[in-house]
């Protein structure tokens, strides 16, 4: 065990020491980054300014968001869930905007809360708050899956990407996201995603995750495989997007004809597989905590 993970919570050690320095945990997912900060009773001042800076790759820890750990009874946005799930997941993303759900976030979240002593795995799944309500998680094969609810198609977009325009499915998982399958003559690879996709803002007044899909070959274990890439609302393109991904299995399924299945998901980071079903949508992959320390926070701002 890396000295230091969940001590600070059991002994019940304040996470904003008096110097300014704050207990972190660094976790990913298929390469979708995070900082942990335990925070359990809500005391942290976390601001967005902070949160960028946190997430900043050479002037922070770097991250693609954070996962403020907070009791759901100590925090405004989760207090209606406390009869529900003990632990509210505090999304933010990299440049310092909220978001209502991140996928492979709670994955990692509740890896942090299992390996810090903080929970034990539930039959039937651990209950996690999250600002789209209330999610459950389980380990499963050393993985770590969640069920996020089935994805709701509700409608088509434009979006553009250099001289691009690409129709895409819009798809609520709690969060926005817009699907674009690439036409056979467009390589996955060969976007240019430096710069976001345009969209039209009427659509989506706070913003929409973009994600680009080509058909994989077949793979066992799944009904469908397909590969994708994404540029994230708040965090540029990320190696994974667990939301995204089922957003994009939504899609791949009702293609195909079909009302539920079995999804392999590649995004550069790796592999997720999505089981949808009429009441579920189980997003599973790896979840990995790598480092934990202290980070001082006013060295971070000044
Ligand atoms: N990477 C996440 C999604 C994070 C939130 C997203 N950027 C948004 O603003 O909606 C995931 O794994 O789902």
């Amino acid at each position: 065990m890396i000295p230091g993970r969940g001590e600070g919570a059991r002994r019940g050690r304040r996470s904003l020491g008096d110097d300014g320095g704050v207990r972190f945990t660094k976790g990913h997912g298929t390469g979708n980054d995070f900082v942990l900060l335990p925070d359990p009773d809500g005391q942290l001042g976390l601001t967005p300014s902070i949160v960028a800076a946190l997430c900043d790759r050479r002037r922070g820890i770097g991250a693609d968001g954070v996962l403020r750990v907070v009791r759901a009874a100590k925090h405004p946005d989760a207090v209606g869930y406390a009869g529900t799930a003990e632990w509210f997941m505090d999304y933010w993303n990299s440049d310092g905007s909220f978001a209502e759900m991140c996928g492979n976030g709670v994955r990692v979240f509740t890896r942090y809360l299992i390996s810090s002593g903080l929970a034990e795995p539930v039959d039937g799944g651990l209950p996690i708050a999250t600002r789209a309500g209330v999610v459950r998680a389980e380990v499963t094969d050393g993985q770590i899956a969640v069920d996020l609810g089935p994805p709701r198609i509700t409608g088509g977009a434009v979006a553009t990407l250099g001289g691009l325009t690409l129709a895409g499915t819009v798809v609520d998982c709690g969060n926005p996201h817009l699907v674009c399958v690439l036409p056979a003559s467009i390589a996955l690879a060969g976007l240019d995603l430096t710069r976001s996709p345009g969209f039209d803002p009427a659509a989506f007044p706070t913003g929409v995750n973009v994600e680009f899909v080509a058909p994989g070959e077949p793979v066992d274990g799944a009904d469908l495989h397909v590969r994708m890439r994404v540029y994230e609302r708040g965090s540029a393109e990320t190696l994974s997007c667990g939301s995204g991904a089922c957003a994009v299995a939504a899609v791949a399924l009702r293609d195909a004809g079909r009302t539920g299945g079995a999804v392999a998901v590649d995004v550069p980071g790796g592999r997720l597989t999505v089981t949808v079903d009429d009441e579920s949508c189980w997003l599973a992959g790896p979840a990995l905590l790598v480092a934990d320390g202290e980070v001082d926070l006013t060295a971070l701002t000044d």
